[in-house]
C-alpha cells in the first residue's frame, strides 16, 4: 500500500490484494479540503486579490483558484498516470453540489470544467442523485472521466453503474481506454444511521448487529461489481478498450470509538477497489492492518447480515435516501461556508467584492 501526502494530509491510497506494485490513485479535491487550505494560509491571497480587482465575483474566483490548482495537481500526477496506462494518477473535482437535483446544469457544468481543466487526468466528481444519473451517462458519453460520489444504496449503485456502461456504448468512440470511472461508495455512515435504528429496535438480535449493516452492504457492493463487469456486455466494450469503473470505498474513518479503527478499511480490500483513507484510518491501518484480500472472502455472511437487518425491519431505500439527502446537504453547507471564507478573506484584504 503507497499513500501520498501533500502539506501533511494523506490524499488516497490504494490497496489491493493481488496486483503489484499498488500505487496511488486519487487526489479529491473537495470544498471543505480547499476551505481548510484557504482560510489556514496566505498561498492564494495574491492570486485571490488579483481575480476579485479585476472584476470576478466571489464564486468565479473560487472557480478560478480550483481550476489552477487541479491543473496543478494534475501535472503533478501525470507520471503515475502515464505509467500506468491511465489506470491511476487521477485528480478529482466536483462539480458545485448546488446542481445536485438539476441533470441539465450537472452536465454543462461537467463539460465546462473538464474543458477548462483540460488535462486526461481529471475525474469529474458528480453526485449519485437520481437527477443526476442522466448526467453521468451523458458526461461519460462525451469522453470525460467521472468519479460518482455520494452513494449509500446497491439500487443507486447498480444504476450508476448502468450509466457508465450506457454512457460508453453511446460515445462512439473506439478507444474507450481514456474515458474512465471511480464509484464512490459511503461505508462509515451507513453504520451511524442503521445502528441508530437498531438501538431504537433495541432486542438483542437488533443490537448484535450493530456495526455490521456498512461492511456487509459494501460486500455486497463489489459482489455486484463483479457481475455487471462480466459476461458478453461487458466483454463487448472490453474489445474497445473499456477499463472498470472501480469502486472507491469513501467515509471510511471510524465515527464510533467503540469500534475497531480500520473497521471500514481492512474488510473492504479487492482487486481495482479504491481506499480513501483521511490521516486517522491510514495511521491505524500502517500501525496495525494488514493487506490481504478480504472484499470477497466472506459473502455469505455478508447476505446473511442484509437480509437479517430487513427482517428486523430496516429499509435499506430509506437508509439509501436519507444518507443522500444528508449527503447533498453537507455538500452545499461545504461549498457555502467555503464562499463565506472566500468572502471574509476578500474584506480581510480590504477588497471590495461584487
Ligand atoms: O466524496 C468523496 C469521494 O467521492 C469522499 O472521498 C469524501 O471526500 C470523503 O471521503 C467523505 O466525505 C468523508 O466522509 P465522512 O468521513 O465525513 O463520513
Amino acid at each position: 500500500m503507497i499513500c501520498t501526502r501533500r502539506n501533511g494530509r494523506v490524499l488516497g491510497t490504494t490497496t489491493s490484494a493481488d496486483q503489484s506494485p499498488i500505487s496511488f490513485l486519487l487526489f479529491p479535491l473537495a470544498s471543505g479540503i480547499f476551505q481548510k487550505a484557504i482560510s489556514s494560509s496566505n498561498a492564494y491571497n495574491d492570486q485571490f486579490r488579483e481575480l476579485v480587482q479585476s472584476g470576478n465575483s466571489i464564486e468565479d474566483a473560487y472557480w478560478e483558484l480550483v481550476v489552477k490548482d487541479i491543473q496543478d495537481a494534475c501535472k503533478l500526477f501525470e507520471q503515475i498516470y502515464d505509467e500506468t496506462d491511465g489506470g491511476d494518477g487521477y485528480v478529482s473535482v466536483e462539480v458545485s453540489p448546488k446542481l445536485a437535483d438539476d441533470t441539465e446544469g450537472t452536465i454543462e457544468a461537467a463539460k465546462w470544467l473538464h474543458k477548462v481543466v483540460d488535462r486526461p487526468n481529471v475525474y469529474i466528481k458528480i453526485p449519485a442523485t437520481a437527477p443526476c444519473i442522466p448526467s453521468i451517462q451523458q458526461v461519460i458519453s462525451h469522453g470525460i472521466s467521472v468519479n460518482v460520489t455520494l452513494i449509500f444504496s446497491l439500487a443507486r449503485y447498480e444504476a450508476v453503474i448502468d450509466a457508465y456502461l450506457d454512457g460508453l456504448e453511446a460515445s462512439g468512440l473506439n478507444d474507450l481506454s481514456r474515458v474512465t470511472s471511480v464509484a464512490s461508495f459511503f461505508v462509515s455512515r451507513v453504520d451511524t444511521l442503521i445502528d441508530k435504528l437498531l438501538e431504537k429496535i433495541g432486542t438483542p438480535e437488533a443490537l448484535d448487529l450493530r456495526g455490521k449493516a456498512a461492511v456487509a452492504q459494501a460486500a455486497l457492493a463489489y459482489k455486484l461489481y463483479q457481475k455487471k463487469f462480466s459476461g458478453p456486455r461487458w466483454e463487448a466494450l472490453v474489445k474497445k478498450g473499456a477499463k472498470k469503473q472501480r469502486l472507491l470505498w469513501a467515509s471510511t474513518s471510524v465515527k464510533n470509538p467503540a469500534y475497531p479503527d480500520t473497521l471500514y478499511v481492512a474488510p473492504l480490500i479487492g482487486p481495482d477497489t479504491v481506499s480513501t483513507m483521511p490521516d486517522q484510518a491510514l495511521q491505524a491501518f500502517v500501525d496495525h492492518g494488514a493487506v490481504s484480500r478480504t472484499i470477497d472472502s466472506n459473502v455469505s455472511e455478508a447476505e446473511g447480515i442484509y437480509s437479517a437487518l430487513e427482517k428486523l425491519g430496516i429499509d435499506w431505500s430509506y437508509v439509501g435516501s436519507q444518507l443522500e439527502i444528508e449527503g447533498v446537504d453537507a455538500f452545499k453547507k461545504s461549498f457555502d461556508s467555503l464562499l463565506d471564507t472566500l468572502q471574509e478573506k476578500a474584506n480581510s484584504l480590504k477588497l471590495v467584492s461584487l
